[in-house]
């Protein structure tokens, strides 16, 4: 499969602004982006988990994630790529999408 090439640098600020916007952070040399979701409990924190890795499936994009409780951490990156792609961005948008 052909995976999608890393986004040049001079276009990422534009292509992140969405997302800035609501909450994820670029981190690691601009490598990879990261938000913090929160819910009311671990029952809510599972149900976005559970949900968002039917996408990941689906697109063969896979998120890393940690769950504390009712907190979900989770950091995007496109690790074929060494850096963000639109895969990344796809990702984080459906995320957006299910809170
Ligand atoms: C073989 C398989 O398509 C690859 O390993 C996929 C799986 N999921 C992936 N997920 C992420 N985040 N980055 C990748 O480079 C990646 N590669």
């Amino acid at each position: 499969m052909t995976r999608p090439a890393r986004i040049p640098d001079d276009q990422l600020d534009a292509q992140l602004n969405p997302l800035i916007a609501t909450g994820w952070t670029l981190e690691d040399s601009r490598k990879a982006i990261t938000r913090t979701f929160r819910f009311d409990d671990f029952v809510g924190a599972m149900g976005f988990m559970t949900r968002a890795a039917l996408y990941a499936e689906k697109w063969d994009h896979h998120p890393e994630w940690s769950n504390v409780y009712s907190k979900v951490t989770v950091r995007l990156t496109t690790h074929d790529a060494d850096g963000l792609t639109e895969l990344d961005l796809r990702l984080a948008q459906q995320m957006d999408a299910l809170v």
